[in-house]
Formats: structure tokens, sequence, C-alpha cells
């Protein structure tokens, strides 16, 4: 079962201790999101969970085995798609499976098989720049699933969309997950963002960050866009918003 469970990480960049002492986790299925403010460590955080980078101290445990500075364990989709602008959708989505060793045909085929369910089917052999910001995130995320599919590490991938899109994106998504069941750690700015998708939320500090506060969310997902009226998500809004002090 994928559990990741982040230790005492530290870093300091350009003379800046960055990230204080972070500790946090993600059991297996959950969908954990990351709040804080700008600059404050979350990618470099990210970058240190899927082993790009090393931190300064503390580990990074899942499935109970030392991934600290290992990369290829998780996958890790950026803020910007980027996704290769002279491929296909469909060339652009089986590149992880290529890379993981299986012929370009069966990467092809298996990739084929989800465009249906990330709402693809029919632009196959479209170019990036032929589709909606939309459907660019959606084969993001469908490449970042194909690389590895039980733990995802998303960074902000709705930021670019406008709100329409974006919100139905994250009906969409947990849709999709419901049936994909990853284990999803999550980078938002957007508080009702995070409250909508995830089932823990934790907020960062400014610099040198730190975990200022836990929150589980309690209720359960939406099935549609409608609004929540659980009658704690106020206040769960508004604590997450005292600890942004926003
Ligand atoms: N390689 C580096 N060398 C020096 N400083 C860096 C480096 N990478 C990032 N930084 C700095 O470290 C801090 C944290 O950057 P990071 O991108 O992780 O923050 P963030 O919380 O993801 O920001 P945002 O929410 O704006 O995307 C920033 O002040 C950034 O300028």
């Amino acid at each position: 079962m994928p559990e990741i469970v982040v230790e005492g990480i530290s870093k300091t960049l350009g003379g800046l201790l960055t990230l204080g002492e972070i500790s946090l986790k993600a059991v297996d299925q959950e969908f954990v999101g990351i709040l804080g403010p700008s600059g404050c460590g979350k990618s470099t955080l990210f970058n240190i969970i899927s082993g790009l980078i090393l931190p300064d101290a503390g580990r990074v445990i899942i499935d109970g085995q030392d991934f600290t500075g290992v990369t290829g364990r998780v996958s890790y989709m950026h803020q910007k798609d980027l996704l290769l602008p002279s491929c296909s959708i469909l060339d652009n989505t089986s590149i992880p499976l290529i890379l993981k060793g299986v012929p370009k045909r069966k990467a092809k085929a298996v990739a084929a098989q989800y465009f249906e369910q990330f709402g693809l089917a029919g632009f196959e052999h479209y170019y990036p720049s032929q589709l909606s910001g939309g459907m660019r995130q959606r084969a993001a995320l469908l490449r970042t699933y194909l690389f590895s599919s039980d733990i995802m590490l998303l960074d902000e991938p709705f930021a670019s969309l406008d709100a329409i899109t974006r919100r139905k994106m994250q009906v969409w998504l947990l849709g999709v997950f419901k049936e994909l069941h990853p284990t999803v750690l999550f980078i938002t700015h957007d508080v009702e963002e995070a409250l909508f998708l995830c089932d823990r939320v934790y907020v960062l500090s400014e610099c040198p960050s730190e975990v200022c506060l836990e929150v589980k969310v309690p209720f359960c997902r939406p099935e549609s866009s409608r609004t929540i009226t659980d009658p704690s998500y106020s206040k769960l809004r508004d604590d997450i918003l005292d600890a942004l002090s926003i």
C-alpha cells in the first residue's frame, strides 16, 4: 500500500533557510493538500520528495523504504504542462512508458486505453497547441499517471486555467481518482480548491517554512460542483486563512 512519509526535511537555498523542518504524510489513496505562501518552498519540497534534489536533513520514506534522493518512484506534475510541442498527444503521453523500456507500439496502445477516461478520445494525433488549456492539463495528468500510477505529486495543476475550466477539472479529477485510487500530494494556493479536493490539508508558514496547521477535511467530497454546505466548512476555511495570515 503506497504510503509516503516526509520526516524532518530542511533545505537551505541561496544561503536562505527555506524549508525549516517539514514533516508530513499521505496514507494509501489519500488526497493531501499543501497550502502555503508564495516562495515558502512548496515546489522545493516536491523536488525533494521526487528525489530531484537532496535535503540538508530529513528523509523521504515510501512504503517503509528510504527514497531520499532517489528519482523514479513517484510521478511529478509541474505547474506548467511541459508537453513537447512537436509531439502528438499520444506520443507525449506514451513517453513515461517508453522511458521505462516498454516498446513504443505497446506504450502507445497502453496510453491510448486511458484517452476516453481522461477526456482526450479523438485527439490522439493532435498537437498540444491544438488543444484547450483544460485538455492539455488532462494530457499532462495522464502522462504523470502513466509514469507512476500509485503516488502522484501535483504542483498547482490548475493554476493557469480560468475559473470555469478549473472547477470542471476539479470535478473531473475527483471522478477519475475515484476509479484510479492514487495517493496524491497536491500543491495549491486556493483554499476552496484544497477543501473541495483534499482529505487532509497541511498549511506551511513563511520561510523558514514549517507546518503551521494540519486539518482533516471531515465532509464527503461533493459529487458535482455544488457548493459545500457542511456547517464545518466556513470554520475550516477561516482556520486555514488565519494560518496563512490572510
Ligand atoms: N536553486 C535555487 N537557488 C536559490 N534559491 C532558490 C532555488 N530554487 C528556489 N529558490 C528560492 O527558494 C524559495 C522557494 O522556492 P519554491 O519555488 O520552492 O517556492 P514555492 O512555495 O513553490 O513558490 P510559489 O508558490 O510561488 O510557486 C524562493 O524564494 C526561491 O526564489
